[in-house]
């Protein structure tokens, strides 16, 4: 099986950075505190199923669920700030969502109000105003980049008409199970899923939306059916800017003095510059570490390997990233890289 480019292009980028390290001592306590965690209370895709903005019935209409979300799931962070009381926020059922889940709400509002939010022959042709609207605030800010969001719908969803009869489905079926060829499906027939630039003089990839788009349907199928891949271990990490808070806050990436104030400042970095290219390329390296040190755990319990959940980098990345949304309050002195852009 060909190595995933993005785990190559991460290899690349922990060997040749100058303001981003990765501290092993961290990884095998980590590696070793989750792994006891996950023993106890296995991590696993049940999980996904269980937020009440995410599809709880894997059903065909489901993937262009997931499809038109992770198409539009990128830069939630807010110049008001991470706990401002204006920042983005949208209001369903009574409940008040900021960030991703503020997406999801605004699709499932969407679509409550009787707009076919996933169908692409609607997204793809729908006026500025009529898209404007699915995207609007609680709050006196917008969703941010929303002039991209209505373009990506648009380009998106002339592609899925074009080469897909209109839904995403006929993606994944032409990937015959197989994740390595969905991503290089995406990456080739959607541009607005081309997250790569270049590094130490060389193409990298990082794939975020592509990869998290694979593994929000395995989790959604529980890996059966439409959502079933015989190499999803194939797929990474997820270069976002939130699972990076969480590797910083447990040790595992260690930034420079320099690096560490441009990011205490609030100062932003640029999509592609060499700092952010270091974070996101460190991040996906140092869950791999962790991967693989959980992996020598599980060959050295005693518990029967059989009894434990996959240990896959998508799970380390979902548990990543919930933890640091459950965990906010004690992250909020762990800075987050503030970089505008469609591709996280
Ligand atoms: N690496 C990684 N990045 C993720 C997710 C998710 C949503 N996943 C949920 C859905 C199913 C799973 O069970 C997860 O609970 C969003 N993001 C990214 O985070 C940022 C938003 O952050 P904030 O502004 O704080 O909401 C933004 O870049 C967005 O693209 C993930 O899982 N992994």
């Amino acid at each position: 099986m060909p190595l995933n480019p993005v785990l190559e292009s991460a290899h690349f980028i922990a060997e040749h950075s100058k303001d981003v390290s990765i501290d092993m001592n961290a990884v095998e306590k980590v590696a070793t505190m989750l792994f006891r965690q996950m023993e106890k209370t296995p991590y696993t895709t049940q999980v996904w199923r269980q937020h009440p903005l995410n599809p709880s019935h894997p059903t065909e209409a489901t993937i262009d669920w997931i499809f038109v979300v992770d198409l539009l799931n990128f830069s939630f962070w807010s110049d008001a700030g991470e706990f401002s009381p204006d920042r983005y926020t949208v209001v369903y059922n009574g409940q008040s969502y900021t960030g991703y889940w503020a997406l999801c709400a605004c699709i499932n509002r969407a679509i409550d109000e009787g707009l076919p939010m996933t169908q692409a022959s609607f997204y793809a042709n729908a006026t500025d105003e009529q898209l404007s609207a699915i995207f609007r605030s609680d709050t006196s800010e917008q969703i941010p980049l929303l002039a991209e969001r209505i373009r990506l719908l648009r380009e998106a969803g002339q592609v899925l008409i074009k080469q897909y009869n209109g839904s995403f489905v006929h993606c994944v079926k032409a990937a015959r199970k197989q994740a390595a060829h969905l991503l290089d499906l995406i990456v080739r027939s959607f541009a607005v899923f081309r997250d790569e630039c270049q590094f130490a003089g060389r193409p990298v990839q990082f794939y975020k939306r592509a990869q998290i788009l694979i593994a929000d349907i395995w989790a959604c199928f529980d890996g059966e059916g439409l959502g079933e891949f015989v190499d999803i271990d194939h797929v990474t990490m997820f270069a976002d800017y939130r699972v990076p808070q969480s590797l910083a806050y447990l040790g595992l990436l260690q930034y420079s003095a320099d690096l560490h104030a441009h990011l205490e400042a609030d100062r932003p970095l640029d999509y592609g510059s060499r700092l952010e290219v270091e974070i996101r390329g460190n991040s996906i390296w140092a869950v791999e570490q962790l991967r693989q040190c959980m992996l020598v755990a599980r060959s050295q319990s005693a518990s029967s390997s059989s009894s434990l959940p996959p240990i896959n980098a998508i799970l380390l990345d979902f548990y990543l990233w919930d933890f640091a949304k459950d965990n906010a309050q004690a992250l909020c002195n762990v800075p987050v890289h503030r970089t505008r852009s469609i591709f996280y």
